[in-house]
Order: C-alpha cells, then sequence, then structure tokens
C-alpha cells in the first residue's frame, strides 16, 4: 500500500511540474550513487557540459537542479531572491548538529534575519576600519611565520585568517596549534562532512526521521558533535568574561554582543552559534583562498612577474610593505584577489538555496522545496564563461578585450559567484576579500613561490580544506636580503605585540 501510495503521488507530481532533463537515476535512490561523496565539482561540470544550463537531479527525496550558467544564476538565484533563498532544513545536519542555530543552514525566516543583521553590522564595509589594523598586524605576523618555518605556511595562513575574526570577535590574538582552534576546525570539518549529499541517510530519507528516536541510530553521533562544537564556542565566551573580569579584554563584538539587552532573547545556544559562525566561517573561508593562490603562483609563475614587477614600481626596494592604502596604485594585486576567488572555487557546487514557492521559468514549473545551486566549478571553468578558465589569469579582469569585463576590479562580487548569490551571498566578503588583497600583496612582494622538483601541483585536485598538513608542496624563499630584512624588522615586532 505505501508503495502504492508513492508511486501514485510521484505520478500526480510529475503530471503538475516540470524539471529540466538530467541523468537518469534508480528507484526512489535517483542520482545518489551517481554523485561522489567529496570533490564533486568535476562530476557536476561534466554533467553539465551534457545537459547544457540547466539539469536536474534527485538524491532520494531531494530534488536538486544545478544552474550552470550566469544568465540562469542572475534570472533566479538573484533577480528571484525573496523566494530562492531559504535552506532545507537537515534532520541531522541542521538540528542534530547544528541546534538549528548555524546561520549558513538556517531557513529563510525571522531566526536567519536577526542573525544576519547582526553579521551585517560587523562585517559589512563602513566597519572596514575596525579590521584593518588586525589584518596589517596579522599579516606582518605571516611573513614572520613564512620566513621562520616556510615549510608550515599552511598554518601561518590557518592562524593569519582565525586570528583577525578572533581579535574582532573575541578581542584576542591566536597562536598556532591552539588546542581550540584545532577542535574549531575538527568540528567545522564535521559540519562540512555532514552537508555532502547523501552523506546522512536520515537527511536523504525524511521518513527515518519518524523512527523513535531510541531507534536513530545517528542521533548520538550527532548529540555528540554538537556538544564539541558548543565546548569549543563556550569555551571561547568563558576566556572572553575571564579577561573582561581581569581588565584584559579591549572592546570587541563578543562584548557589545552580550552586553545588549536583544541578545538574551536569542537564548544561550543561538548566541554561541552566533559568535561560532563567525569563527567558523571567518577562518576557513580566507586561508582556503590564500592557498589557491599560492599554488598558481608556484604553477603558472608568469603572472608572478608581473604583480611584483606593479609591487616594486610602487614600493621601491623593500623600505616598507605595501599597505592598504596604496590599493589604488595596486590594481593588478587586485585583479590576483579576485581571480583567486574565482579560479577553483572551493564550494565547488554551490551551496543548495531552496525556493518556497511554486514557480515557472522558460517553460519548466518549480514546486516549493526544490533545491537550486550554482554550479560552481562548472561555470568558472567554462570557456563560454571564462577565457582559458583553467588558467589563473588576472589580466581578464583589467583588459576588456580578453573576455568583456566591465565591472570594477575592487569590487569582489562581480564576474564569478564563488561568494554565492541573492539574498544568501556571503555577509563577510568584503573581509574575505580584504583579508586575501593585503596578505597577497606582502606575501608576493617579499616571497618567490616555486613547483618542488619531480612533485608539479595538480590544481585541479588540492585539498585546500586540509588543516593537518600541506595540501601540495611548494618551496618558498625570501626575495632578496633587503626583504628578508623588512620582513624580520616589521614581522618580530608584530610577533611581540599582547593583548
Ligand atoms: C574569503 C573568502 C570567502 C568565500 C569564498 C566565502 C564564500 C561563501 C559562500 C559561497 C557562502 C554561501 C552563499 C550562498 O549560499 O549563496 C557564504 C556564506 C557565508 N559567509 Fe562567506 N566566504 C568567504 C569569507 C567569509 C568571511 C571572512 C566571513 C566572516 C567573517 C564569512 C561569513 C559568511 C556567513 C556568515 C555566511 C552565511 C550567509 C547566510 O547564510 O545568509 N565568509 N560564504
Amino acid at each position: 500500500l505505501f508503495l502504492l501510495a508513492k508511486l501514485w503521488t510521484n505520478h500526480q507530481w510529475s503530471k503538475k511540474y516540470k524539471f529540466p532533463p538530467g541523468p537518469k537515476g534508480i528507484p526512489y535512490f535517483g542520482n545518489m550513487f551517481q554523485m561522489p561523496p567529496f570533490h564533486q565539482g568535476p562530476w557536476a561540470k561534466e554533467v553539465g557540459e551534457k545537459y547544457g544550463e540547466m539539469f536536474t537531479i534527485k538524491i532520494a527525496d531531494n530534488t536538486w537542479v544545478f544552474l550552470n550558467s550566469s544568465r540562469v544564476v542572475n534570472d533566479l538565484l538573484e533577480k528571484r531572491s525573496a523566494i530562492y533563498s531559504s535552506r532545507p532544513r537537515f534532520p541531522y545536519a541542521s538540528s542534530i548538529l547544528s541546534g538549528d542555530c548555524r546561520m549558513v543552514i538556517q531557513p529563510y525566516g525571522p531566526q536567519w534575519r536577526a542573525i544576519r543583521k547582526t553579521m551585517h553590522t560587523i562585517l559589512n564595509i563602513k566597519n572596514a576600519p575596525t579590521f584593518a589594523p588586525f589584518q596589517d598586524l596579522e599579516s606582518k605576523h605571516l611573513l614572520w611565520d613564512y620566513l621562520q618555518k616556510p615549510e608550515e605556511w599552511f598554518k601561518a595562513n590557518q592562524r593569519y585568517a582565525n586570528s583577525i575574526v578572533m581579535s574582532v570577535v573575541f578581542g584576542k590574538r591566536m597562536e598556532n596549534d591552539d588546542p581550540n582552534v584545532e577542535r574549531l576546525f575538527e568540528t567545522s570539518n564535521e559540519f562540512i562532512a555532514a552537508l555532502q549529499p547523501g552523506a546522512n541517510l536520515v537527511d536523504t530519507f525524511y521518513i527515518l526521521n519518524s523512527l523513535p528516536t531510541f531507534l536513530q541510530w545517528w542521533r548520538p553521533k550527532g548529540q555528540k558533535g554538537h556538544a564539541k562544537v558548543l565546548q569549543v564556542y563556550k569555551q571561547e565566551v568563558q576566556d572572553l568574561k575571564k579577561r573582561m573580569k581581569e581588565g584584559r579584554c579591549p572592546p570587541c563584538f563578543a562584548t557589545k554582543f552580550l552586553a545588549d539587552p536583544e541578545t538574551p532573547k536569542l537564548g544561550e545556544t543561538q548566541t554561541l552559534f552566533a559568535l561560532g559562525s563567525l569563527m567558523e566561517a571567518g577562518s576557513d573561508t580566507s586561508r582556503m583562498t590564500l592557498s589557491q593562490i599560492i599554488a598558481a603562483a608556484a604553477s603558472q609563475p608568469g603572472w608572478v612577474r608581473a604583480a611584483q614587477k606593479e609591487l616594486d614600481g610602487v614600493l621601491g626596494d623593500a623600505t616598507r610593505l605595501p599597505e592598504f592604502s596604496d590599493r589604488p596604485q595596486l590594481p593588478y594585486i587586485s585583479a590576483v584577489t579576485k581571480e583567486g576567488f574565482r579560479w577553483r572555487p572551493f564550494a565547488e557546487i554551490g551551496v543548495p538555496h531552496m525556493l518556497i514557492k511554486d514557480d515557472e521559468y522558460e517553460g519548466y514549473k518549480f514546486p516549493a522545496g526544490t533545491l537550486f545551486t550554482w554550479n560552481s566549478w562548472s561555470i568558472a571553468l567554462s570557456e563560454g564563461e571564462n577565457r582559458d578558465a583553467e588558467k589563473f589569469w588576472p589580466e581578464r579582469w583589467l583588459d576588456k578585450s580578453i573576455q568583456g569585463f566591465e565591472g570594477k576590479v575592487e569590487d569582489p562580487l562581480s564576474g564569478h559567484w564563488s561568494f554565492g548569490a541573492g539574498r544568501r551571498v556571503c555577509t563577510g566578503y568584503h573581509v574575505g576579500d580584504t583579508n586575501v588583497w593585503i596578505a597577497v600583496a606582502r606575501l608576493l612582494y617579499c616571497f618567490q613561490f616555486e613547483e618542488v622538483k619531480g612533485k608539479s601541483i595538480d590544481t585541479m585536485n588540492m585539498n585546500v580544506g586540509e588543516h593537518r598538513w600541506a595540501p601540495f608542496d611548494v618551496k618558498i624563499r625570501v626575495r632578496s636580503e633587503r626583504h628578508r630584512a623588512l620582513v624580520e624588522r616589521v614581522g618580530k615586532e608584530a610577533v611581540g605585540v599582547k593583548y
């Protein structure tokens, strides 16, 4: 009876709605076993090339429509953002693991809006002067780390990105190998793994969620993960309160946020997740982009010469470092930053946006609840969208004759989709852009990056999400003795700053 009822509903549903074509799946499981568990970009690109601007897949109870061109992403996720901006509520990843409080996967609604508003006040461009001194200090520390321990460059990137966000949010600098940061990266990796399509049966077959709680075998694992992540966030809040009591805490976002009379209304878990989401989203993203730019510098060094020529022209011979105030004179570095976001987007198949109202588009009819994602890897690496798409080519953002780019090179969002789209677009994109810009300007000014002989970097298969070891081998050396002296002078001072 159950099967018959299911077949009947499916029949009625397919009469009422019409989806773009896609690869054929198997009954009930759909395309679940076709999609690789990780690094899905190349697979989704190949499918996209076969089906055109959109294709549909089913992962058991979820229907996903992949948008494979900027045109359709713009039409749906941007222009119809009011109805294409929710997230699915996954029983495991959203509820058990995240207590329904992780902003990045919260459904479109009042709770998400309240947190997004709070995040915006701290991350928007008008607040750039709050971030700039920390970006300046931490990028000097970054140079010092590269000089002292070049083989641990990936750890230095990690500390750099994390310490900026921790300084702004918790008024505290971070050291390498801080056990709580290690745990933070572990919990974010667990969360990202849980989000992969098909990773958890209950997020794929919603009916399992109706099993009595004691039969839900995934629940203890999720509850353990939830307790672990809350502990990471709580530890930072406890440490903050201790430092406040001892008068050792400079003004920061968390002190204001916790003192705000509106905050207790959010409840303890949501309050912790609001602070934690900033730590989580702000730490991983910039470090991954930096790793990608380093891979591009070592594997395709042609553009590095142009970048260093521009830097040397403005700064002369290593008497000072590039500053944010030099940005108007360093358009090539802005183009490098932009290309770094486009080149190998780490959210390879985007992030799903859930439609909240039935909709029609170019002959198709979509029901509320359908998941739409921009096929990020596919669009970024499509020749139709980007000339010589696999090449790291900053000039594409400066020379209109290359691919007709008409936006401003300093605008982090235009010309690619790596920060997402519509009302769900990354709230931290200005911070991400400036984090990467200042670090890249200073690193390229002071260091050379080369491939290690016999270990060429496979830039289409780098696991930049890995935080325990280097995602690829690279040789790093200082550009000259004068650059060394400069890094020693500014870096030592930066490392010594304590608060
Ligand atoms: C450095 C490069 C970064 C990249 C490439 C990036 C990328 C993304 C992407 C793809 C999304 C999902 C967008 C969508 O669903 O349409 C997102 C969301 C988000 N990002 Fe970023 N991000 C970066 C940096 C940051 C930083 C530095 C912060 C904070 C300090 C941040 C905070 C957030 C938050 C809070 C969301 C959730 C927005 C929502 O669901 O409404 N991001 N980011």
